[in-house]
């Protein structure tokens, strides 16, 4: 089983707009509030990929109610700490010239509630995936990712951190199974910002990561797989519409691809990219036939023996 844990999950409420004015009142063109936060981003993928999750997290007031009745809707099991104290957030997706996002904090996450939680995570099975996904509530301590994973006693669990900054470093000594920082998240980790990619994989290695999976916007995504292979995915030209959850539909991509036994890097790489492609393409997380329909489009590279000569956006 492929557990998901949210620990600050949301409504995202989508709005379109022909043009963002700030300081003046903007109507939207279209817009929805569709339940999202990173890790159930993946479990919502992963719902279009057939593959079963348990979402894990807390959840609060009537935004939390609406958010487990939408992953009820899509069958898939929601198992929250529901906290007393304040509302499951509400980000702010506005589609414009460009993207801008506005994140809310969350609501207060008690001790009792916490420990709740905690103790749900002690019960997965070996053999079984623990995502952890997205950022904090401003109750919790930012060591709570090393707190759930220093509980987690068998070392078969598969443990997949898509975070940023301090709260996946410091996950790393946990020798995580995949990592997925977009650019900007990997600069915030590493000592040096503008050292070679090959010096900055180099450095999580040390720290403890296994399989690193960079993705970089239109610019597409490379693998660094944790036997030293290396792979490049060439992006796709479409039509992007909103890159919200394309990361977390990534990580699904590369997750479901693993259910088949014999997946290569290469085809990990190709379901990871047809998943974040997809979703970029379409507002909210994108469905298994927009996915299918890119997958054959998708073009691999392998550069291993070699590091990729790519030149950040700086
Ligand atoms: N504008 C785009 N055009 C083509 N592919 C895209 C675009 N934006 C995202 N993608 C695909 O989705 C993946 C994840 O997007 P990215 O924005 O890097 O993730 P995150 O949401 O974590 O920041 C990329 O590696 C790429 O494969
Ligand atoms: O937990 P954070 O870092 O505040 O991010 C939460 C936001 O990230 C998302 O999960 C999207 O993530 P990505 O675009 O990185 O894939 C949104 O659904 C959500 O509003």
């Amino acid at each position: 089983m492929i557990y998901t844990v949210t620990l600050n999950p949301a409504l995202d409420y989508y709005c379109t707009v022909e043009s963002l004015k700030l300081g003046e009142t903007n109507r939207c063109i279209r817009e929805a509030l569709i339940g999202g936060g990173k890790g159930i981003n993946v479990s919502l993928m992963l719902a279009q990929l057939k593959v079963p999750t348990t979402a894990l997290g807390f959840a609060a007031g009537f935004t939390g109610e609406e958010l487990i009745r939408q992953l009820q809707a899509q069958a898939i099991t929601a198992d929250f700490i529901r906290c007393e104290k304040g509302q499951t957030r509400i980000n702010v997706k506005i589609s414009a010239e460009e993207e801008t996002e506005i994140n809310g904090r969350g609501p207060a996450v008690s001790a009792a509630e916490r420990e709740a939680l905690l103790e749900k995570i002690r019960g997965i099975h070996p053999q079984d995936t623990l995502v952890l996904s997205g950022n904090v509530p401003p109750t919790l301590p930012e060591s709570i990712y090393e707190q759930i994973l220093s509980q987690l006693e068998d070392p078969s669990i598969r443990v997949v951190v898509d975070a940023e900054g301090n709260l996946l470093k410091k996950t790393l000594r946990f020798h995580p199974f995949l990592i997925k920082p977009n650019l900007a998240e990997l600069r915030q980790m590493v000592s040096n910002p503008q050292a070679s990619l090959e010096d900055q994989i180099q450095e999580l290695r040390q720290l403890g990561a296994q399989h690193v999976l960079v993705s970089m916007g239109a610019e597409g995504s490379v693998l660094f797989a944790a036997d030293g292979s290396v792979y490049r995915q060439l992006p796709l030209s479409g039509e992007m519409i909103s890159t919200v959850g394309a990361g977390d539909s990534m990580v699904a991509g590369f997750l479901a691809s693993l259910e088949n036994q014999s997946a290569s890097f290469e085809e990990s790489l190709r379901w990871a990219a047809a998943c974040g492609t997809a979703t970029a393409f379409s507002r909210g997380i994108a469905q298994r036939k927009q996915v299918e329909a890119l997958l054959k489009q998708i073009q691999i590279v392998e550069l291993s023996g070699q590091m990729p000569k790519i030149s950040f956006p700086l």
